[in-house]
């Protein structure tokens, strides 16, 4: 089964107007609500490309009854752990920029994180637990790192969506996949690409520090492909972007995913490619049918 985990869920409000004035009164053309957090984008995305997956984390209060009803709507199977404090909500601005405002999200008390960690107890070597998004404000790093540390002594594998130092610590637990962005990858490394061939070099050095596989996203500039011995690189499809919300956790959905079915890495990136373009091109996540329609307009060639 894949799991994903969504420590700091939320709803995605979503405001439309022409032009956004500080210090003014303005006043939408359109909103929208959407159940959110980086885990809960990945089910969906698992769900549309028709695989099973639970999707687990903390929800509470009225926000969080949001959250569950509507992903229970699409059918997606949740298993949520209730908490005290309001599931938090973020504010997505689309005007002549983007701009997003994420709360911080409630606080998870000691019986609410026990009661979390206890479904991690029957994971199987036959389990992929997809970790993504940010930490409650009351949690750190370690969070993660024991889950993680956990769900390897059941022999199952996992996947952290993480920058920083908390992506270079959990890499010799070896995670089955790891997308920094090129930016993130720069920074991660304190360094400034002048070109592929750096994106490459730095990239490589995330599969030696142990991951299974590594994927750069890039955007429009579409993505890269590192394994031990070859480079793929696609450039990513031309089309309206009319969303870059939820592209990156596409991505990862479509990776994962197809990689859980297949075992094929290659099939696994066009995949995860298709997904990230088609939530680019979509008002929400991407859907079946414009994933469909994206795959065959992705072109990989070695690098
Ligand atoms: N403007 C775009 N046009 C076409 N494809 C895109 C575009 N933006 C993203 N994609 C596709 O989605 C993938 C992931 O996007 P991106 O690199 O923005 O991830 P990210 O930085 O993790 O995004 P986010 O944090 O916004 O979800 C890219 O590698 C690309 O294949
Ligand atoms: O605050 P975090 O957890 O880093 O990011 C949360 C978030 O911005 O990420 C998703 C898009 O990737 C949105 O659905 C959600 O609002």
């Amino acid at each position: 089964m894949i799991y994903t985990v969504t420590v700091n869920p939320s709803i995605d409000y979503i405001v439309q107007l022409k032009e956004l004035t500080l210090g003014e009164v303005n006043r939408m053309d359109y909103d929208n609500k959407l159940p959110g957090g980086k885990g809960i984008n990945v089910s969906r995305i698992l769900k549309e490309l028709g695989l099973d997956n639970v999707a687990l984390g903390f929800l509470g209060g009225f926000t969080g009854q949001f959250v569950k009803e509507e992903l229970e709507k699409v059918g997606l199977k949740t298993n949520f752990t209730p908490v005290a404090e309001d599931t938090r909500i973020n504010v997505k601005i689309k005007a002549q920029s983007e701009t997003e405002i994420n709360g911080r999200g409630p606080k998870i008390s000691e019986a609410e994180v026990a009661a979390f960690k206890a479904q991690f107890d029957k994971l199987t070597a036959d389990d992929v637990v997809i970790f993504a998004g940010s930490l409650a404000p009351n949690l750190d790093d370690n969070f993660y790192f024991d889950l993680i540390e956990l769900i390897r002594s059941k022999g199952a594998q996992f996947v952290i969506d993480t920058t920083g130092e908390s992506l270079l610590k959990t890499l010799a637990q070896k995670p089955l996949v790891v997308k920094p962005n090129n930016h993130e990858l720069a920074d991660l490394f304190d360094v400034e690409f002048t070109g592929m061939d750096d994106i490459v070099k730095y990239g490589r050095k995330l599969l030696d520090l142990g991951a299974q596989h590594v994927l750069i996203s890039m955007a429009g500039d579409g993505g890269l492909m590192i394994t031990k011995d070859k480079v793929y690189r696609s450039y990513a499809p031309k089309g309206t972007v009319i969303n870059s919300v939820g592209a990156g956790d596409s991505m990862i959905g479509g990776f994962v995913g197809t990689y859980a079915k297949t075992k094929d890495p290659l099939e696994a990136f066009r995949y995860g490619l298709a997904c990230g373009s088609a939530t680019a091109f979509s008002e929400d996540l991407a859907d079946k049918a414009k994933i469909d329609e994206i795959l065959p307009l992705i072109k990989i060639e070695e690098y």
